[in-house]
């Protein structure tokens, strides 16, 4: 468990004071993959590095494990520390040694018997799938197999906390994907809590539980992944969120509501946990004498549970669309009509521009 209460960093530069951290109280729970997201400069490098004492808080207080490592004495200080491993976005290995010696070196510099080394770095070794590289230097390694020894590194010496700091950003899709995988086993196999910092909402949808936005040295949401996908409440939030989930109405769709046809209304519905889409349409279309049309679906999965939206159009006398929108309502799925009115097209032309801005 972390525990950030009214953590404030400053950073003297030349006459000037830098806030990078401002007032945070954050709580990671045992157990939890908790994710904190934020553009540059928000605060995530220096938050992640308070926990293991690379940064010094100015005020305040930061808990690990119920101990302030501030008040400890170097000696334990040194035993604290081997409970939190870390990993880097561009590694940090040593490139004169080889896989096996980088992996050692933690239990190397605590003293650890030789005898008793080699038994725990194959243990890892083998836990990242890196049993047969053990004599190789890292320079012949791809990046996700040099992260893998990273990671290798900070299990050696079993550590109840993994800080992860933007362990998968210098990594190409795929091999994000093959790293998230294994520190969600690192999570549940070893059962060991992590704490990352990102600036990919990708990163938060696939492994994270819990997820902590920052702007400016501040928290400014925080929640469960679900709810926090779900319902973003703050404009960084909804943009980041929007990176990966896209929500937005598509240019096609505001073009058909521009016909004014009165017997057609289009209607977003999303899907939060629930059997997504096809069951619920084809049952309004059996049920009511309505025809349903799917102009547009962006269905993904977060933590396993079925999480998008739908947006289908209902053609129909008012009554019958009036019952069917009741009973799509009935079945626990947001509904919302779309309408084209000036605002939401103007909106709507506000976030296209900004997604070619994201790329
Ligand atoms: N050692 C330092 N000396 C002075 N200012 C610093 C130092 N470290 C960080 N800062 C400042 O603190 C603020 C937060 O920086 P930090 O690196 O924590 O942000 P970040 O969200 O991790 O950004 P990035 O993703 O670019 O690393 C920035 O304004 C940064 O310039």
């Amino acid at each position: 468990m972390i525990e950030f209460i009214e953590m404030t960093k400053e950073f003297q530069v030349g006459t000037t004071v830098v806030t990078a951290l401002n007032n945070i109280n954050l709580t990671i729970q045992k157990g939890d993959v908790f994710g904190v997201i934020g553009f540059s400069g928000a605060g995530k490098s220096t938050l992640i590095r308070t926990v293991n004492l690379l940064e010094e808080p100015t005020s305040g207080r930061v808990l690990v494990n119920g101990k302030e490592l501030t008040t400890l004495s170097k000696k334990q200080l040194r035993e604290e520390k081997k409970n939190i491993g870390m990993i880097f976005q561009h590694f940090n290995l040593l490139r004169s040694k080889t896989v096996f010696e980088n992996v050692a070196m933690p239990l190397v510099i605590s003293g650890v018997k030789k005898s008793n080394i080699e038994g725990q770095v194959r243990e890892v070794l083998s836990f990242v799938g890196l049993q047969d590289k053990a004599e190789r230097y890292i320079d012949e390694l791809s990046g996700g197999q040099k992260q893998r020894v990273g990671i290798a590194r900070a299990l050696v010496t079993k550590p109840t906390i993994l800080l992860c700091d933007e362990a998968t950003s210098a990594l190409d899709p795929q091999t994000t994907k093959s790293i998230l995988e294994l520190l969600k086993r690192v999570n549940i196999e070893y059962g060991i809590t992590i704490l990352m910092i990102t600036h990919e909402m990708e990163v938060i949808r696939d492994i994270c539980n819990r997820v902590a936005v920052m702007e400016n040295g501040k928290v400014i949401e925080t929640g469960n992944v679900l709810e926090i996908f779900s319902a973003p409440q703050e404009e960084t939030t909804k943009n980041f969120v929007q990176s990966v989930v896209r929500d937005d109405i598509p240019q096609s769709v505001y073009e058909q509501l521009k016909t004014k046809d009165r017997s057609k209304k289009i209607y977003n519905l999303k899907f939060i946990g629930i059997d997504v889409g096809q069951p619920v349409v084809s049952q309004v279309a059996k049920k009511f004498d309505v025809d349903v049309n799917v102009l547009f679906g962006n269905i993904t999965e977060l933590q396993g549970i079925p999480f998008g939206n739908l947006i289908v159009e209902l053609v129909g006398t008012d009554k019958e669309i009036d019952k069917a929108h009741q009973f799509i309502q009935t079945k626990d799925i947001q509904i919302e009509e779309v309408i084209a009115d000036e605002s939401e097209l103007a909106n709507h032309y506000r976030r296209s521009a900004r997604y070619a801005v994201y790329g």
